[in-house]
């Protein structure tokens, strides 16, 4: 391990965490009810902004986060963060930026593992907690994401960077030591979170912090609570209290001038970024118009939308198809960037008796869907009434577009934003619902006739902008190097005989192409790459006395 200490340190070693299983009357499930009851009990809580090292006072309109599932209770409220404390933030993180990055790495890296044995242990029923009170998760969603994942992108983060700052080059010529130093940006990481992962919130900004530099958070308002929880832990941990500075903010207008606020500034040296693809690119041009104002050229790292397609070939186990369709598409109410939302089926077995539909109609009308709290509910609420609008919208879109509604189509939004699980079977592969995300329980499928699985392959690859997750299904080798040579950048994520859905940290780095993102691979050492500003360093031990060369002596 690179450390300015008088010792090469070794990381403990590190693994995934393993999940909790939640079934009754386990210690976890009587400590998460405990927990979930208690919160819910004490809530809404006040999120403050946390800048120069403190707490800002509320002030101004509130804004909340509800609960989705029972949208009349409040989850948290919270002020906005104004531009003139955005500025604030700014300069008292570039305030604190030497002494975080000439902090050795062994203990930076101690804070992050501190933190994710915070999350593991003694917060983790809180944190998942307040995940599901108001993200919407049920407990197994709950666990993966912001107990499991959220350790994991910790821990594993720091020995991606321990193998990042061995990275030396292979070669010194003789009286030479060549060396590589991978500095901090020159300013500070600018991080926009999305809803839907607590563990994306933590580790859009753990990521730039671990390898030493400062941040400015801007948390999704409908994560407001989970992520001042993650924020909290991380002090907790140690880290020193001006490296994150946190800044709520509610949608539209109060957050677009915050935005404006921060990418002004010329010390504005990256972006990091998680959410729909229309924000990013919108950030993205802003960010080229001032491209004069900076000091350096500012990295850009976002990861967007998805429209995640499965392929069946005739030769497919047809039950695990089925069934991973299923987990795929409606797990998390379809609220993944990975979850499934086009299926190829061919016709021999989306028809058979007993076959694909059937089995598939058969199982989603199993689905118990409710509040999060509830524990038999496999299904709970989407996000917003915003995105409950939406998932309806686009039913009546495809149905008015001649698409056929098999199972689903209707929702209710009286106390919490319930959209049920729905089958869509379109004729058109090219239809709205096979092109735009739309971010919910919603899944068309497009039947194929057997003999053109070759031709299904290139619409895959040509009906959307996105290129996300994708996965086949198939028992015929021959078929499945087909597709994989075909939809070779369909996807950044390409699963065989698996569902699109669930990367798990140190084992599947995620990140989408095309659309989808600038695919630098969360989870992997490859996202570290693009918050260092490496130097080469050469030093030589006995300098040249004289300027001639051999060669040009008589
Ligand atoms: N590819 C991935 O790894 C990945 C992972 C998770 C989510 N996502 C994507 O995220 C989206 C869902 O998350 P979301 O609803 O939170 O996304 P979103 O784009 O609505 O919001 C993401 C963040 O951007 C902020 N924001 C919203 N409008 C903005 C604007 N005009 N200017 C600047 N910032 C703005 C939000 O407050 C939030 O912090 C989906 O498109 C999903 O596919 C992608
Ligand atoms: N690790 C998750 C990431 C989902 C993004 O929203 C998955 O692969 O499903």
């Amino acid at each position: 391990m690179a450390t300015p200490s008088n010792a090469s340190y070794k990381l403990p070693k590190i693994g995934n965490e393993p999940n909790l299983h939640y079934k009754p009357d386990s210690p976890e499930r009587i400590a998460l009810v405990a927990e979930l009851k208690a919160m819910e009990a004490a809530a809404p809580y006040y999120v403050p902004a946390f800048v120069n090292g403190k707490e800002v006072p509320a002030s101004g309109p509130q804004s909340s986060q509800p609960m989705p599932h029972k949208h009349a209770s409040t989850l948290a409220t919270f002020s906005t963060s104004s531009p003139e404390l955005t500025s604030e933030a700014i300069e008292s993180a570039l305030a604190a930026k030497s002494d975080w990055e000439n902090m050795p790495f062994s203990d930076r890296a101690a804070i992050f593992l501190k933190a994710a044995d915070l999350v593991s242990g003694k917060y983790r029923a809180k944190i998942c907690a307040a995940t599901m009170l108001g993200q919407g998760k049920n407990a197994w969603q709950a666990e993966i994401d912001a107990a499991a994942e959220l350790a994991d992108f910790l821990r594993f983060g720091a020995q991606q960077v321990e193998q990042l700052y061995t990275m030396q080059p292979p070669e010194n010529a003789p009286g030479v030591w060549n060396r590589v130093e991978y500095r901090a940006l020159e300013g500070f990481v600018f991080a926009v979170t999305p809803f839907n992962f607590t563990a994306i919130g933590g580790n859009l900004v753990a990521v730039p912090a671990l390898v030493g530099n400062v941040v400015l958070w801007k948390p999704s308002p409908t994560a407001t609570y989970a992520s001042w929880l993650v924020f909290q832990i991380l002090l907790e941990a140690g880290l020193p209290k001006n490296v994150i500075q946190f800044l709520p903010c509610p949608n539209g207008d109060d957050t677009i001038k915050l935005v404006d606020r921060a990418i002004s500034h010329k010390y504005f040296a990256g972006l990091h970024f998680t959410g729909s693809t229309h924000v990013f690119k919108s950030l993205w041009k802003s960010i080229a118009q001032n491209m004069d104002k900076y000091l350096s050229y500012p990295r850009m790292v976002g990861e967007t939308g998805g429209k995640n397609w499965q392929l069946v070939h005739p030769s497919a186990d047809v039950r695990a198809a089925a069934i991973q369709a299923i987990r795929g598409a409606f797990e998390y109410q379809g609220q993944k960037c990975s979850a499934l939302a086009r299926l190829y089926v061919p016709r021999s077995l989306w028809e058979a008796k007993g076959g694909f539909q059937d089995i598939l109609i058969e199982e989603i009308n199993k689905i118990a869907q409710g509040p999060v709290d509830a524990f038999e509910n496999f299904m709970g609420p989407v996000i917003s009434q915003f995105s409950y609008d939406k998932c309806i919208s686009y039913i009546e879109k495809a149905k008015a577009a001649g698409g056929e509604v098999i199972v689903g189509g209707t929702g209710d939004d009286s106390t919490g934003f319930y959209v049920k699980p729905t089958v869509i079977v379109t004729k058109d592969p090219r239809s709205v619902t096979m092109v735009e995300e739309i971010f919910g329980p919603v899944l068309t499928t497009y039947v194929y006739e057997d003999e053109d699985f070759e031709k299904t392959c290139t619409l895959i690859d040509t009906t959307t902008d996105y290129a996300l997750t994708g996965c086949i299904f198939s028992t015929d080798r021959a078929a499945t190097v087909k597709a994989n040579n075909l939809l070779r950048n369909a996807s950044g994520m390409f699963y065989i005989n698996d569902k699109c859905t669930g990367a798990v940290v140190g084992q599947q780095p995620f990140g989408g192409a095309r659309g989808s993102g600038t695919n630098d691979k969360a989870g992997s050492m490859s996202i570290f790459m693009r918050f260092v500003q490496a130097r080469s360093i050469k030093e030589t031990f006995l300098p040249p006395t004289e300027f001639l060369y051999p060669s040009n002596l008589a």
